[in-house]
């Protein structure tokens, strides 16, 4: 059975759901422009909820250092995801923190799968996410979706996470055919941006598992 983190996570709720079927990891956005954005202490009233055996996840775009210290120790991160930050500043973070830390690579060629491999040494996993379109006010949670095909045959240079456009209906279908051993989902356990569906969440981690 694959990995699974729940991304974007807001309610205790909706946290509670995620944790009672299954997640391994929860993902909390400190990105204010996303739906999904929380601040330091909402965050450390919800990472108070989960329990060791589950990892949170912190998911920055390009933080500064103030940032990243605010939220680590807020909300007690195990991991920090980095969107849209460069391999050298992914390198610099992971050894300012000693967090377990994941590089978020978008997706839309062959060529961003390649760009993939510059992160070797400075990140401990990556997470194939889908591009989103220039000028996107996000890199992630928009529910886009891109070519598995690309992943066929690929040696993935590190551990690595399958992310974007997954839902409950397709998540089996997605691990089926590229074999990730770790998959993330955000709006598609959501019933309207930033709400997450705590059946939607069950779902996806039963799917998942199946
Ligand atoms: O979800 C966000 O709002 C977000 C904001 C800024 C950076 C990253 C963000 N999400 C990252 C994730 O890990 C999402 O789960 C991933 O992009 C997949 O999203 P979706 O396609 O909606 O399932």
């Amino acid at each position: 059975m694959p990995l699974a983190k729940i991304c974007g996570l807001s309610t205790p709720d909706t946290l509670d759901a995620a944790i009672a079927h299954g997640a391994s990891d929860v993902g909390f956005v400190f990105f204010p422009p996303s739906p999904r954005h929380l601040s330091p202490d909402t965050a450390a009233g919800l990472a108070a909820r989960v329990p060791s055996h589950v990892r949170t996840v912190g998911v920055f775009v390009d933080p500064d250092d103030r940032t990243l210290e605010q939220a680590i120790a807020a909300a007690r991160l195990d991991a920090i995801q980095l969107h849209r930050t460069a391999p050298d500043r992914v390198a610099h973070l992971r050894r300012s923190y000693a967090r377990e830390t994941w590089a978020a690579v978008a997706i839309k060629t062959r060529a961003d799968l390649d760009a993939a491999r510059t992160y070797l040494g400075a990140a401990d996993r990556l997470l194939y996410d889908a591009k989103t379109p220039a000028g996107a006010a996000l890199p992630g949670g928009m529910g886009l979706r891109f070519d598995w095909t690309l992943l066929t045959g690929f040696r993935h240079p590190l551990p690595w996470g399958l992310s974007g456009g997954l839902d409950p209906a397709n998540v089996a279908e997605a691990i089926a055919r590229t074999g990730a051993p770790l998959v993330d989902v955000s709006s598609g356990v959501e019933s309207a941006p930033g709400a997450k569906d705590v059946d939607k969440i069950a779902a996806f981690l039963q799917a998942a598992a199946s």
